[in-house]
Formats: structure tokens, C-alpha cells, sequence
């Protein structure tokens, strides 16, 4: 054990671990774990009247001047967003909402007043789409998020998509839309021409018809209509419509054999040399993600990621869209290399069967959560909207079925972009998406994928433990609200992974942290200007919220802190504590942490519990007896939290 500090009801240790199994680097690693001793009879109810009044603790070496003076700048400095503060006033702690909502921004949104309209809608991301539109079109817009985020106080992060390289139709015979006739035949060729030519398909590409058979099946759009191949005229196909449907502008298509996806292996790269001007705009303007399409193996993500790194953009989150097969026949390896996932559904169902999208997508979610990156599932939530005023049921179930798998974030694509209610339709994805997650909440219905399942698979490990017993700590107590305090959001992130009941407010004082946080699920990124000395952090930052009168009598939260070796703490330290933040008052006349007897004794049995977990569970039986014989509460509260910490078998 090396040190200990307590005060009040809190009780802070700090201890070294050595770890037998070699697999869990815990050598250097050091972490305080502050545990109360009171709390253990009330597991799963509302903790009022029951929790530490405060922090106490209080940094060795800083002397009171420095920590008054750390108090006074933090409290100048904490942003919370104006939707999020808004809708705390409304719904207070509980009633935020988790899922996180990105919106197309096109034709139909891109005025200021529209923008505006989305965000207070709860639009987090706004996504542009480089496929269409000028280059001068999406720099317009990307200034106009900045200017509504600096003017009215919102924190909304914008991504671009690359345009990626698809097989798609430049031009199918008609400026629009167009009904494909049964029977019809069609020419499907690579020949560049100006203008439209009946019956007659441009591709974009003069290899689509490589390795293509007669008797193969060419299918639009996932399904939108069906060919079949009659003839090949040099490297143009005949083809003859066997379901007639509809041809859209720059319709996707793919060849079919026996019922299965002909694959092929196209020379094109995932980014285009458009692709990567479009990148270099990205950087220049300053957005937070940039969404690869077409992403095929785990190489091409990190070589964007390679090269945001030399231009000094490492802080741009890279998400590779799915949306191929070869992208699910590698989908742990491209999960792992991106910052990110987006689930990119139309594309997806030009490739697999259409009835396999629903799974793909739970398994791709579930995926993502236990690598722990964030997941966007995207797109046809709300088609109908595009043209008429109220969804279809099945859309609504198609939006509630997405947030029961947790996904992080929601996306809408043309029914914002280009769709006649798109500002209702943000509302009806806004509605269920709270609604499904309030009645989970209510009805206790979070464990469908609980931590156990999820597994001990992280780099991590001791970070990943904390974050997961944290979670359940805050459930079983019901806290009102989990504060992480974070320079990259690794812990913030870590803890959304749990999908915990209360909120996660992430303070950092990264601002490209603060963006990339508002696509995960739960978090509620606050800029501040974080100190070296943590228990200003935490007492400044809860001081702050209850002086904005976002905290109501009984309103208590759980800390979790991450505190980076710096010269008040010299060693990483790692921290949980619950305190009841309408009772809390800011102290700023203690100088030093003290101890009692109790505490010590409270803290050898810490390292003893830790290091016999970290054993792989052998102590688990011993240990257990020690505990459960113990007197004090605190013996207790260990053997509760040894229950908790040791579902984790790795
Ligand atoms: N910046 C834009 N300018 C014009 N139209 C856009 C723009 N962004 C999106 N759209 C329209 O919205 C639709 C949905 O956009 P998107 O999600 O990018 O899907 P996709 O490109 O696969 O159709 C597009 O088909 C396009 O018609
Ligand atoms: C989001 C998607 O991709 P894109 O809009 O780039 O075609 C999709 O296919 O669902």
C-alpha cells in the first residue's frame, strides 16, 4: 500500500498491484479506489440521506492559495452545452437523452435557420455527404455549424463522408427516376457519352462487367429491380428486366450467381484521389470525423489515420463505413484500426440479402461495444418522411429495434437531407428513441447485453474493470449522474460502453475530445479547463452544475477520476466516488488528507482483495469467508464489490 487519504465518509486508498498472470501489465500500474462504508444496504434503490457529504480529500503538496485559485479559473471556464443544459432543466438527470442522433445535411436543411432548427432538435453530428454538391456548398455549411455552436452555445461535430469507389450508374436513359418495365431490354455499358440514351445504363467504372456471366441476375439498388444477363457484347451486357421496379439517379448494382453475391476483386482504391482532396478540405475546415467509404480491410483505415497523424489532424476520428461484404468478412480487424463504425444499410443490402441486414446490424453493434467503439446505424429509418408527414409504424419499430441493441447513434440520410419533414422527422427519431430508453429504464430492462457478456477483451484491462464496476455501482445505487473527468475520453467511452443507466458527464479539457464524445452513447462532453488537482476538479465542477440550479435535493452523483501522473499526482490514480451533490459543499480549508485506524485497516484489505482478483480468482473462496466475517461495514462493502468485480471472468 503506498498511500491513503480519508475524510468524512469517503475513503481514498492508493496501492501497488502485482499481477501473477503476465497477461495483465499491472506491475506499474496504480489505482485508488475510494469506497464507502455506508451504502451497502441500499443496492438498487435512490441513495438519499444515505451518502458522503462530499470530498474531502484534499491533495497533498498543493498549497490552499494554488487550489483556490484552480477553483476560481474552472469555474470560469465550464461549457455545457445549450441543448444538453436545456434539456437537464426539462427531464433533470434521468430524463436525458442516450442516443446520439447525426444528421444529412443537403438541399432541404442547409439554411442557418434550418441548422438551427436540427440542433435544438437534438441533431449531435452533422454529416455531410462529399458524393454530392460543391465543394463551396459543404464549406458554407460546416461555417455555419461553427458559427451556431460559438454564437448560441451548442457543441454539434461535424463529419464528411468520402465518396469511396462503388460500381454505380452515372446514367440510366432519364434525368430522374425512372419505372423499369418487365420484359425491357437494356444495355448496360462503360462508354462515356453526354446525354441520355433510352433504355441504355452508364456504369462508372469499365471493368463492372469482368468475370460476369450470361445467366448471371444484375440487381438495383439491393432489389429496386432485377435483370437478367442475355448477352455480352465485348464488355457491355444485355439484359432483360425480370422484375421490374425503379432506376434512381447513381443506382448501385451488384451480380448474383445461385443465389449468392458474385465477388469480385475491382482495381479501385478505397480513396480516391478526389477522395483524398476532399480529406484535405476536411482538415482545413476542421471537421471532427471523416467516414471512409467502401472500407475493405483494416489497412486503408490506417493509412488515413497514418496520414492524419503527419498533417497533425490525429485529433479527426476516422469511422469506416460497412457496407460491403468483404467489410464484414473482416469486420474485427476494421473495427479495431477505426475510431468508429457506420453501419451504412442501403449499401450494405446492394450486397448481402436484404432480410440478413436486421442481424448484421445487432452483430456489427454488439461488435463495436465490446471493442469499444462507437456505432452508427444509418439510414431508411424515416424514408416514408421524405414525401409524407407521419412515419410508418414499422419505422418507428425499425428506430426502437436499433436503440434497444444500443447502437451509439442514430442516423437520418435523405429524409433530412433532401426530405420535405425533416425537422419531424428529427422529432419522431428524437421521441423514440428517448421512449424506448426511458421504458428500458423504468422497466429494468437494461441487462440485455450485460457487462459479463461483454467480456474481458480490452487493451486495458484495469481501466475497462473500473469503468464496468462503476457502472454497476452507479445502477445498484441509482446515482443521478456518472462525472469522468478525461483527456482523450478513453474513460468516458469505457463507461458508455456499460450502458449505464445514469448519464456520463465527460469533463475535459480537450476541445477534439469533447467533439468526438458527442457520438457516444450516454456521454454529455463538457469542456473545462481541468487542473492537476483533481479534488478541485471534482469539487469546482459539481459546484458549477449545482450553482446553474441543475441539481435537485437528493440528486447524487458517481466520480470516477483519471488522473494522469503529473507533479500534485505523481502516480496514475484512478478513483470512484459517490457523493451527494445537493449536500456537497465546496471545501477550501483543509490541507492535508488524514487517517484513522478504521480507513488503514479498510485499505490492507484493498490490496489483498485486488491482488487476489487480479489472481485470476484464486483467493476468491478465502477471501470471501474474510469478508463476510468482517464486523465493519466497510468488510462488507469489499465482499459486495468482490461479488460485482469477479462476474468478470477472464
Ligand atoms: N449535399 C447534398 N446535396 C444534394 N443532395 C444531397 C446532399 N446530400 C445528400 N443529398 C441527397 O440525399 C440523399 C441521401 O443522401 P446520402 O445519405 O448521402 O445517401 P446516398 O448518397 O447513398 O443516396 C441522396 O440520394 C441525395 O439525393
Ligand atoms: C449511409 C450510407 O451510405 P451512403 O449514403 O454513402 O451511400 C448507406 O449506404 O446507408
Amino acid at each position: 500500500m503506498e498511500s491513503m487519504a480519508v475524510a468524512g465518509h469517503s475513503i481514498h486508498t492508493c496501492f501497488h498491484i502485482k499481477a501473477k498472470n503476465p497477461r495483465v501489465n499491472l506491475e506499474k500500474q496504480v489505482f485508488g479506489v475510494p469506497v464507502l462504508h455506508h451504502g451497502v444496504s441500499c443496492i438498487g434503490k435512490k441513495l438519499k440521506g444515505k451518502v458522503g457529504a462530499g470530498v474531502q480529500a484534499v491533495q497533498v503538496g498543493l498549497e490552499e492559495s494554488e487550489r483556490v485559485r484552480n477553483l476560481k479559473s474552472l469555474e470560469r471556464t465550464l461549457e455545457l452545452d445549450a441543448v444538453s443544459e436545456r434539456e437537464l432543466r426539462e427531464k433533470g438527470f434521468l430524463g436525458l437523452r442516450k442516443t446520439k442522433l447525426v444528421c444529412t445535411i443537403g438541399p432541404a436543411c442547409s439554411s442557418l435557420e434550418d441548422l438551427e432548427k436540427l440542433v435544438l432538435g437534438g441533431m449531435n453530428v452533422a454529416r455531410l455527404n462529399m458524393c454530392h454538391n460543391t465543394r463551396e456548398w459543404h464549406r458554407d455549411v460546416i461555417r455555419k455549424i461553427k458559427k451556431l455552436n460559438e454564437e448560441k452555445g451548442f457543441s454539434v461535430s461535424v463529419m464528411i463522408d468520402t465518396e469511396g469507389s462503388q460500381i454505380h450508374v452515372v446514367d440510366h436513359g432519364a434525368p430522374s427516376s425512372l419505372k423499369v418495365q418487365e420484359d425491357s431490354i437494356w444495355l448496360f455499358t462503360n462508354e462515356k457519352f453526354d446525354g441520355s440514351v433510352p433504355f441504355t445504363v452508364q456504369a462508372n467504372y469499365e471493368g463492372f462487367s469482368e468475370g460476369i456471366k450470361v445467366g448471371d441476375e444484375l440487381v438495383i439498388d439491393g432489389g429496386m429491380a432485377r435483370f437478367e444477363v442475355i448477352e455480352k457484347l465485348g464488355s457491355d451486357l444485355r439484359c432483360k428486366c425480370t422484375d421490374p421496379g425503379l432506376f434512381l439517379p447513381r443506382a448501385k448494382f451488384s451480380f448474383w450467381r445461385d443465389g449468392k453475391l458474385v465477388e469480385r476483386n475491382y482495381e479501385l482504391p478505397t480513396l480516391s484521389t478526389k477522395d483524398w482532396s476532399d480529406i484535405e478540405f476536411g482538415i482545413s475546415e476542421g471537421v471532427n470525423f471523416i467516414a471512409m467509404s467502401f472500407v475493405n480491410d483494416a489497412e486503408s483505415v490506417r493509412q488515413l489515420k497514418n496520414y492524419l497523424s503527419t498533417k497533425s489532424a490525429a485529433s479527426v476520428r476516422v469511422l469506416a463505413k460497412i457496407e460491403s461484404l468483404e467489410s464484414l468478412q473482416k469486420l474485427e480487424e476494421i473495427i479495431e484500426a477505426s475510431d468508429g463504425i457506420m453501419v451504412a444499410r442501403v449499401d450494405l443490402g446492394v450486397e448481402i440479402p436484404l432480410e440478413q441486414i436486421p442481424t448484421v446490424q445487432e452483430e456489427i453493434t454488439k461488435v463495436c461495444r465490446q471493442l469499444n467503439k462507437p456505432v452508427i446505424v444509418a439510414s431508411q429509418f424515416l424514408e416514408s418522411m421524405i414525401e409524407y408527414p407521419t412515419p410508418t409504424r414499422a419505422e418507428v419499430a425499425d428506430i426502437s429495434e436499433a436503440v434497444r441493441q444500443y447502437a451509439d447513434a442514430l442516423m437520418l440520410a435523405g429524409e433530412s437531407a433532401i426530405g420535405l419533414f425533416g425537422q419531424k422527422a428529427l422529432s419522431v427519431l428524437q421521441m423514440t428513441s428517448s421512449r424506448l430508453e426511458s421504458w428500458s429504464r423504468e422497466e429494468n430492462r437494461q441487462g440485455s447485453l450485460l457487462p459479463r457478456q461483454l467480456g474481458v477483451s480490452l487493451p486495458d484491462r484495469i481501466a475497462e474493470q473500473i469503468c464496468n464496476s462503476a457502472v454497476e455501482l452507479a445502477n445498484n445505487l441509482a446515482v443521478d449522474a456518472i462525472f469522468v473527468y478525461t483527456k482523450h475520453g478513453h474513460m468516458a467511452s469505457l463507461l458508455s460502453r456499460n450502458r449505464p443507466n445514469p448519464p456520463i458527464f465527460a469533463f475535459t479539457n480537450d476541445e477534439s475530445t469533447r467533439m468526438s464524445l458527442n457520438l457516444q452513447w450516454g456521454v454529455i462532453p463538457l469542456l473545462v479547463d481541468l487542473s492537476d488537482d483533481m479534488e478541485s476538479n471534482i469539487s469546482s465542477t459539481i459546484h458549477l452544475i449545482k450553482s446553474k440550479g441543475l441539481v435537485k435535493e437528493g440528486d447524487s452523483v458517481l466520480v470516477v477520476s483519471d488522473v494522469t501522473p503529473s507533479r500534485a499526482t505523481p502516480m496514475a490514480f484512478q478513483s470512484i466516488q459517490v457523493i451527494n451533490m445537493s449536500q456537497f459543499r465546496q471545501i477550501r480549508n483543509r490541507k492535508a488528507p488524514f487517517l484513522d485506524c478504521h480507513s488503514s485497516h479498510l485499505a490492507v484489505r484493498c490490496g489483498d482483495f485486488f491482488t487476489k482478483i487480479t489472481d485470476r480468482l484464486s483467493g476468491k473462496k478465502k477471501l470471501e469467508k474474510e469478508l463476510k466475517s468482517s464486523e465493519n461495514g466497510a468488510g462488507q462493502f469489499l465482499f459486495w464489490v468482490l461479488d460485482v468485480l469477479t462476474g468478470f471472468t477472464p
